[in-house]
């Protein structure tokens, strides 16, 4: 059973051989706070879908975790954009994959991503971020799963209430004013686009697993 706390209070879990319950990990990075709001938005998310369950790991926990990481059936990333692409912490733990899980025979081979990341300006370079987390996703052979939400907030009826108010396809945005803590930012919009990632990732991981059970050949499984 895997049992998700607040962020940064995972708790170590027993992994079966094979789960009922689809199992999404979100790991995440987040220097001051706003960024670990927008992970725990996609936790609900992931929490709202029937059969899903989540389990939330900072980056730091994530590397004493393969395990668990290997058992899931799907990695949603996030991180803060910090000078143009995701912060150095990520890095590390993207770095610290490619002797766990690459070397070790690709080992997230075929499991579901998506990622989000959150920053202080409406775009402040975040693309370079989803990019950054679509490219690792591809390096593992991974599939992304983008963020079916129409950019929003382009319009004269347009609002800062609007899902996606910041117009990003490839994943989940947040904008973080940088005087404000994370008691009041990202705005709940950003945060309701992430929860949404959350569900759509959680409800494309089912239908993964169906299909698998059907076609398990076409999966090599
Ligand atoms: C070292 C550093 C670099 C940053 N670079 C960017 C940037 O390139 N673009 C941007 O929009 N905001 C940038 N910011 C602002 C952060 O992305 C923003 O404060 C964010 O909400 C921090 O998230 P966190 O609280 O999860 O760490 C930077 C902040 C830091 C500390």
């Amino acid at each position: 059973m895997y049992t998700a706390g607040t962020a940064g209070e995972a708790r170590p879990v027993k992994v079966t051989a094979r789960p009922r319950a689809a199992v999404i990990a979100i790991v995440y990075h987040s220097g001051y706070g706003h960024t670990a709001r927008q992970a725990q938005a996609v936790r609900a998310g992931v929490d709202d879908v029937h059969g899903a369950e989540a389990l939330l790991l900072t980056t730091d926990e994530a590397q004493q975790r393969w395990e668990d990481l290997c058992a899931v059936q799907a990695i949603i990333f996030g991180a803060p954009t910090y000078v143009g692409a995701g912060s150095a912490s990520f890095k590390a733990f993207q770095e610290a994959s490619s002797n766990a899980i690459m070397a070790q025979g690709y080992l997230w081979k075929d499991k579901i991503a998506a990622g989000f990341t959150n920053s202080g300006s409406r775009s402040g370079d975040k693309l370079s971020t989803l990019l950054q987390m679509a490219l690792f996703a591809a390096q593992h052979g991974m599939h992304w799963v983008s963020l079916d939400l129409p950019p929003a907030n382009c319009s004269s009826t347009g609002s800062e209430t609007d899902l996606n108010r910041l117009g990003f396809w490839l994943g989940a945005a947040a904008q973080s004013n940088v005087d404000q803590g994370p008691d009041l930012a990202p705005p709940e919009s950003d945060l309701a686009t992430a929860r949404h990632l959350g569900r759509r990732v959680a409800t494309t991981t089912l239908q993964f697993a169906l299909g698998r059970e059907a076609a398990p050949a076409a999966t090599g499984g």
